[in-house]
């Protein structure tokens, strides 16, 4: 397992761009950043390759969702544009050489989001840049109220519908405490779909060992499943972020 660190959620009191050189000094080689379109990509890149760091996972499309959008895979009218957007987020993915592209959904629910989430994920899939990955992440309703991918079965049940090699399951133990009350037996059940874990504590989004996740559990869990990805930090991280990062001796 590698452990790598969600710069959104850690190291809140520095700048973007300062938040690589804590993470590089406290012995992280990978880095994630929800939304990196504020800056132009060769930015974010110049601060991972100052500091030796490699930057994972970016969502997608753009904008930054801070008291906007939370994405529009799943919204019908929207659809013109996510086909539009999502290319601008395959640019940054390209220059950023990013492993992961998690595709939010936004709001919506029934059947017509639900088609249209599969239809804009098989075509993003097959027009993806070659060594991305896309991903498909649950988030739960008391933090995201009114988001359409909102639950693990509803996403086994639309990977199964886009089957494509380059789409798979997000994980986050945050989110699957507080969408099935077991973030264990949640990893345990969908596994074998999972492509990219992240971690946090429930029910506030603490740090690792601070809530109700049993995170000895979840790695013995990750260990026995022969899990090989990444293990991300993406929690709110308390007064400092390096008494939060006990987590990256268990994996
Ligand atoms: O909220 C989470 O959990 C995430 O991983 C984000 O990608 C949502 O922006
Ligand atoms: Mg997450």
């Amino acid at each position: 397992m590698k452990p790598a660190a969600n710069l959104t959620l850690l190291w809140p009191e520095l700048p973007y761009l300062d938040r690589f050189a804590a993470a590089a000094k406290a012995g992280f080689t990978a880095v994630e950043v929800l939304f990196p379109y504020d800056l132009a990509a060769k930015e974010t890149l110049r601060a991972c390759v100052a500091n030796g760091l490699q930057l994972i996972l970016i969502n997608a499309p753009p904008p930054n969702y801070t008291g906007g959008a939370q994405g529009f895979a799943a919204v019908p009218e929207q659809a013109a544009r996510f086909r539009v957007d999502i290319q601008r987020s395959f640019r940054y993915a390209t220059t950023l050489k990013v492993r992961y592209l998690h595709v939010m959904a936004g709001n919506g629910q029934g059947a017509l989001a639900r088609q249209t989430f599969i239809d804009n994920l098989i075509w993003a899939a097959d027009i993806a840049p070659k060594g991305l990955t896309l991903t498909v992440e649950p988030l739960n309703p008391v933090a995201m109220p009114g988001y359409f991918m909102n639950d693990y079965a509803l996403a086994a049940d639309v990977l199964r519908a886009v089957n494509r090699p380059n789409v798979g399951l997000q994980y986050d133990s945050y989110h699957a405490q507080m969408i099935d009350g077991d973030a264990v037996a949640v990893f345990d059940q969908y596994k074998d779909l999972i492509v990219h874990v992240q971690l946090g504590d429930a029910p506030d989004r603490s740090a690792p060992g601070t809530g109700t996740v049993d995170f000895p559990a979840l790695f013995a869990a990750l260990r026995r499943a022969g899990y090989r990805g990444w293990v991300s930090g993406e929690y709110v991280p308390g007064p400092r972020t390096e008494d939060s990062l006990g987590w990256t001796t268990l994996s």
